[in-house]
């Protein structure tokens, strides 16, 4: 039972974190032996299953996540891109596996990740679900096989508390699709259309996000040309596929050498 691996959970009273508590907490391959809140939260201090609704389960809600990190083997971090970049770097010191579910990230963010992946796994996605990462490989052999006169839109819709746009499965799907097509995606991006546009960018690929009430997740890739269209979706009805995901990473990272890792590598697609 002590042999198998001690996963943190930071950011853990969020949508996100409550679900993999639960998540790893119910595991039978692993152990839940920390969560990670920032300083002057409510929960630090008080037990992670009393504060959470449930029976108290001697996990105790802290806000010094290098103490937290060096009694587990993982951590798994949903929170915001400049959180991230700090548990990096205390998950490198404490040699964990660092799964990222956290999206959002600037170039800034990314670069500060890199010297932390010579010293842990990091295994970073956008979305962790099965069917996002199947979707992406779909979008991209599709892309492949199209040419150019197939426009291609990514459209998503999240809840009303989402904070980035587009979403890191939209980013996820829209590299897929200009890695098919074999063009650059910074270079071709259409987005946040308003006013008078112009008409679209031959060969780009536009993004489109909505937002509101309670949508977990749903992803369409468009594929439209004069004639015909083809809509590959997915469509996310509960948090628990990408705490599953998440947990799934955070074991397959254990043997791993540092370095970045993502959801098609664990998925083996
Ligand atoms: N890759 C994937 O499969 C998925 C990714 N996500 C991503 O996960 C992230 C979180 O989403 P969600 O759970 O909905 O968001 P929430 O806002 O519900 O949760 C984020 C949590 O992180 C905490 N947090 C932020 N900064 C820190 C810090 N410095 N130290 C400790 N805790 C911190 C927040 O605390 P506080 O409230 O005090 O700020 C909050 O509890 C988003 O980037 C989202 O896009 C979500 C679902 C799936
Ligand atoms: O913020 C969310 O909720 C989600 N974020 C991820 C994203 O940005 O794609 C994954 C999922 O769609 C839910």
């Amino acid at each position: 039972m002590t042999d198998l691996p001690g996963i943190v959970i930071t950011g853990a009273s969020g949508r996100m974190g409550q679900m993999l508590c639960a998540t790893v907490a119910a595991s039978e391959k692993a152990r839940l032996v920390g969560a990670v809140e920032r300083s002057g939260h409510p929960w630090i201090g008080r037990d992670l299953g009393e504060v959470s609704g449930g029976q108290p389960n001697g996990v105790i809600v802290t806000d010094d996540p290098l103490e937290a990190f060096s009694k587990a083997q993982a951590v798994i971090d949903f929170t915001a891109p400049s959180a991230t970049v700090e548990f990096a770097r205390i998950a490198a010191q404490a040699r964990c596996v660092h799964v990222i579910g956290t999206t959002g990230f600037e170039k800034a963010h990314l670069d500060a990740l890199e010297p932390c992946a010579r010293h842990a796994v990091i295994v970073r996605a956008g979305n962790m679900s099965l069917g996002v990462n199947l979707l992406t490989q779909l979008t991209r052999k599709v892309a492949q096989a199209l040419d150019a006169d197939w426009d291609i839109e990514v459209i998503e819709a999240h809840h009303n508390k989402k904070v980035d746009a587009p979403s890191g499965t939209a980013l996820m799907l829209g590299r897929a699709a200009a890695e098919g097509r074999g063009i650059d995606l910074e270079e071709n991006t259409e987005s946040g259309r308003d006013g008078i546009t112009g008409a679209r960018k031959h060969g780009a690929i536009g993004f489109s996000a909505i937002r509101g009430g309670d949508i977990v997740g749903e992803h369409d890739v468009l594929f439209a040309t004069a004639g015909e269209r083809i809509v590959l979706r997915h469509i996310a009805t509960d948090r628990a596929i990408f705490a599953r995901g998440a947990l799934k990473a955070a074991l397959w990272g254990q043997d791993k050498k540092p370095g970045q890792y993502d959801m098609m590598d664990v998925l083996g697609l």
